[in-house]
């Protein structure tokens, strides 16, 4: 359950989009533990929004800050180096390592770990992620929902405050993007850490979040309501 207000994020940017430039200006807060998705269009920034926040980019001007650690602030000179943020994240462009077993990519998440502590967390991670029996096979040997399940225990691997996700089901086909949908929702549950997903699918977006939130053209609002459900008329 959600229990503190600890993601507060402030930006602007200037982005180029096809029609033209926009700015993305947001304002988003989230509680401890809660799992948000933000929907909108092609283009609306949804991306850029998680990058700003990960730190992979730097806004023109704002601030983010999350459970007290302020990460970045534009006025203040403070801007975190990604590292230094406690995230994990599943970009499209942070695949898996190719030539990495899937032991190794969670392994490598937990360098600094003493090697037997460090084996018998990799062992409870793969075994959280249904690949028990796969810690010695490469990505290309895993199907599309196993690699998206690694990915995912990789991210958490170092039990991040915050979990970034852009589109991460999408290149999924429809039943096993049904079924990484609640593993993910469980996933959340466990290690606790406020999540922020990207998704275009808005049913996706119900089933998953606690919140739903639409960006468009830069700005974000709430996303409408579903729509009412059919009524049964007695004829
Ligand atoms: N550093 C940047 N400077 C200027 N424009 C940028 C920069 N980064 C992204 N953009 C532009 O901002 C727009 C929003 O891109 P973004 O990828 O964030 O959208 P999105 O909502 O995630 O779209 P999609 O749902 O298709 O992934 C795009 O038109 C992109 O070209």
């Amino acid at each position: 359950m959600p229990t503190a207000a600890p993601l507060d994020v402030t930006l602007e940017t200037r982005l180029s989009g096809p029609e033209g430039p926009f700015t993305l200006d947001v304002g988003l807060k989230a509680m401890a533990g809660e799992f948000l998705v933000l929907t909108g269009p092609s283009g609306a920034g949804k991306t850029t929004l998680l990058r700003l926040i990960a730190g992979l980019a730097r806004p023109g001007r704002g601030r983010v800050a999350m459970a007290g650690q302020v990460w970045c602030d534009t006025a203040r000179g403070i801007d975190l180096p990604v590292r230094a943020r406690s995230l994990g994240f599943v970009f499209q462009d942070y695949a898996l390592f190719p030539n990495m077993t899937a032991a190794g990519q969670i392994g490598f998440a937990l360098h600094d770990l003493p090697r037997r502590a460090r084996r018998d967390r990799v062992a409870e991670l793969l075994d959280l992620a249904g690949l028990s029996g796969l810690a010695t096979a490469f990505p290309a040997q895993l199907s599309g929902g196993q690699r998206q399940r690694l990915a995912l225990v990789r991210a958490l691997a170092r039990q991040p405050k915050l979990l970034l996700l852009d589109e991460p089901l999408s290149a999924l086909d429809p039943d096993t993007r049904a079924r990484l949908q609640d593993q993910l929702r469980r996933l959340h549950d466990l290690f606790g850490a406020t999540t922020l997903m990207t998704s275009h699918e808005t049913a996706e977006a119900r089933r998953l979040a606690d919140r739903v939130l639409r960006l468009e053209a830069g700005r974000l609002g709430a996303a409408p309501p579903p729509p009412p459900s059919l009524r049964l008329v007695r004829v």
